[in-house]
Parts: structure tokens; C-alpha cells; sequence
């Protein structure tokens, strides 16, 4: 029933050596159960603020706290909480997957639990392969084999970095597929992607992140509502050379060398859309401007992710 966030980071800040700032005092909570997608170009500081709340790297300033438990000064039980997925395949080409499950398990100080393993072999679909030595494995495969390694000490949390990248549409799908039936069974998702079309079809938040600062964070659906707007192109029979002055009013804009007029739109609100536009198709009869046909569109996250990442650029 706790409404507590199940990772707070607070004023988070990161120098690397030779005083490269790769986090500015980052402010985010993770809720118990979601999925969060963390978005950001190129050397962002996706990485490092994984990096971070794992552990591995040291803050410079701020404090992250992991189910209430402070990451350095509570390291054990604060890692212990986690499970993560590293971006590069580092696999041990010989050991079997059984083997080398169960010895991430041993990592953590927990103790067998042959059990356990099973379950996890067998939610990744792993399991007809507990025998196989790692390098007789796809790379589908072996990318399961990371999530796997990454369970077995039973963690709250897990993080994967870009858990898709450099994989088919195929295999994309049923990662995402997996990593649903994760969230399902009660584990918090920290996903980092460059792939838009991932965070819009995963996340229940996303957090752009850019230059080390935390620009926005904000549910995914509120996101595309908010800064999704929605065009109605109307293609005309006779070309404008420039906007005649009855039309001044819509705050239209041409476009295709005066072939088209374009209708920008808040896709929030529909009842003044329909009004809006009621009006617009009465203005140009109005002044004999003719269209032969017509089509809308809405803004994708993608476009979104693009737009805001220029604004603050
Ligand atoms: N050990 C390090 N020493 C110095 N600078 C580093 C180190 N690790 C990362 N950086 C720098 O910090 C910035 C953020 O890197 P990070 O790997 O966190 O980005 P990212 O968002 O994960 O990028 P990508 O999407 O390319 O993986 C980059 O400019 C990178 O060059």
C-alpha cells in the first residue's frame, strides 16, 4: 500500500574526471510497479545515471535512495533491490546458462535456490536451453540470458540499458513482450532507449533527459496530449499565391508552393477542433477556395522528443 517511491534521486550531480559535468542536479522518483523510460540523444548521461543508482559510479553531489535506503552509506541493501541489464553482450561463450544464472544469484549472498532459477528460465523462455553453453546461443538468446542474470537475485527494480538496440522488429517486439510480463509480476522497469517508438509503446512515464539535466518528466499519454497537435492539410484546386485576408483569422499557413493550406490544432480539444474547422470550410467557400481533398494528422511522440530536445538546445 506504500505510496512511497521506490527510488528517489535527489539533486543529483556528476562530474567525471577532468570536471566533464555528465549529471546536473537531477530530481526524479520512480513509482513502485511502472515502467520508466528515460530518452536522450547521444552522451546525454542515460549511462551514468543508471551508473549512479546502481552504484557503480560515484555522485558528485546529491543522493539517490533505493526503497528508503541510501545507495552509499546502505550500499548492500540498496543493490541488492536492483537487477541490472547492461547494454553490451559480455557473456562467458563456455559456461552454460544454468551456470551462469545461478552464479549471479551467489553475487548477492543469497543462497540456491533451484526454484527460483526455474521460474526465471522459464518466464525468458530459457528454459530448454539450461544446458547450452552460452555461445551456441542467438543473440535473441543471449540478450535473455542478461535479464535472466539480472533476476536471479529476486530484485524490486530493473534497469535496462537499451535493451533493443541493434536487434530485428522480431525480437524488439517479444523484448517488450517479456518486459511486460515483468511489470506484470510486480517489478519497477528503468528502461533507457533511443528508440521513440519504444518509450511510446512501454512506458506509463517518460523523462527526457539532455546534457545531463532532467528536462521533463511526465506521463506518457498527459506528454502526447499536452504537446501533441494535430494538422488538417486541404489541398486546393487552384494554387494561392498568398493568404487572403477572410481566412486571417485561422492562423493558417501555406504550404506545397501554395497548393495546400495547413490548420494547426490543440488535439485537446476536440469540441473546439470540430467548431474550429466548421468555421474555417465556411470561410473558403465563403471566398470561392476550392479543395479537393483533405487529411489530418496527429503529432507522434517522436516528433514531440525532437521538437523539445531543439527548444533547449
Ligand atoms: N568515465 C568517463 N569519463 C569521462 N567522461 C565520461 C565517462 N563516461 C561517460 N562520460 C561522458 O559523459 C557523457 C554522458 O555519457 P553517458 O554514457 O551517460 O550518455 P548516454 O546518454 O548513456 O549516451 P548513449 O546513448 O550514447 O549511450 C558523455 O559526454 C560521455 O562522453
Amino acid at each position: 500500500m506504500s505510496e512511497s517511491p521506490v527510488i528517489a534521486v535527489e539533486r543529483l550531480s556528476k562530474a567525471y574526471a577532468g570536471g566533464f559535468e555528465a549529471l546536473r542536479e537531477v530530481n526524479l522518483e520512480i513509482r513502485r510497479g511502472e515502467i520508466f523510460a528515460l530518452l536522450g540523444p547521444n552522451g546525454a548521461g542515460k549511462t551514468t545515471l543508471i551508473s549512479v543508482i546502481c552504484g557503480l559510479v560515484n555522485a558528485t553531489s546529491g543522493r539517490v535512495l533505493v526503497d528508503g535506503h541510501d545507495n552509499v552509506r546502505d550500499f548492500r541493501a540498496a543493490r541488492q533491490r536492483i537487477g541490472l541489464v547492461p547494454q553490451e553482450l559480455t557473456n562467458e561463450a563456455f559456461v552454460t546458462v544454468w551456470d551462469t544464472v545461478s552464479f549471479s544469484r551467489g553475487l548477492f549472498g543469497k543462497g540456491k535456490d533451484p526454484a527460483h532459477i526455474e521460474a526465471v528460465l522459464r518466464s525468458l523462455s530459457l528454459w530448454d536451453k539450461r544446458h547450452n553453453r552460452l555461445i551456441t546461443l542467438s543473440g535473441g538468446m543471449k540478450r535473455r540470458v542478461l535479464i535472466a542474470k539480472a533476476l536471479a537475485h529476486e530484485p524490486e527494480i530493473l534497469f535496462l540499458d537499451e535493451p533493443t538496440a541493434g536487434v530485428d522488429v522480431e525480437l524488439r517486439r517479444d523484448m517488450w513482450e517479456v518486459v511486460r510480463q515483468l511489470r506484470d509480476s510486480g517489478v519497477t522497469i528503468i528502461l533507457t532507449t533511443h528508440y521513440i517508438e519504444e518509450a511510446e509503446e512501454m512506458a506509463d512515464r517518460i523523462g527526457v533527459i539532455r546534457r545531463g539535466e532532467l528536462v521533463l518528466v511526465e506521463e506518457k499519454h498527459a506528454l502526447m496530449r499536452k504537446l501533441g497537435s494535430k494538422e488538417l492539410t486541404l489541398h486546393l484546386r487552384e494554387p494561392l499565391a498568398t493568404l487572403p485576408d477572410a481566412l486571417a483569422r485561422h492562423g493558417l499557413a501555406l504550404a506545397e508552393e501554395g497548393h495546400a493550406l495547413v490548420y494547426t490544432y490543440d488535439a485537446n480539444e476536440p469540441d473546439e477542433d470540430q467548431a474550429g474547422i466548421a468555421e474555417l470550410l465556411a470561410d473558403l467557400e465563403a471566398a470561392g477556395i476550392g479543395f479537393k481533398d483533405l487529411h489530418t494528422r496527429q503529432s507522434s511522440l517522436e516528433e514531440i522528443f525532437v521538437s523539445l530536445v531543439k527548444e533547449t538546445a
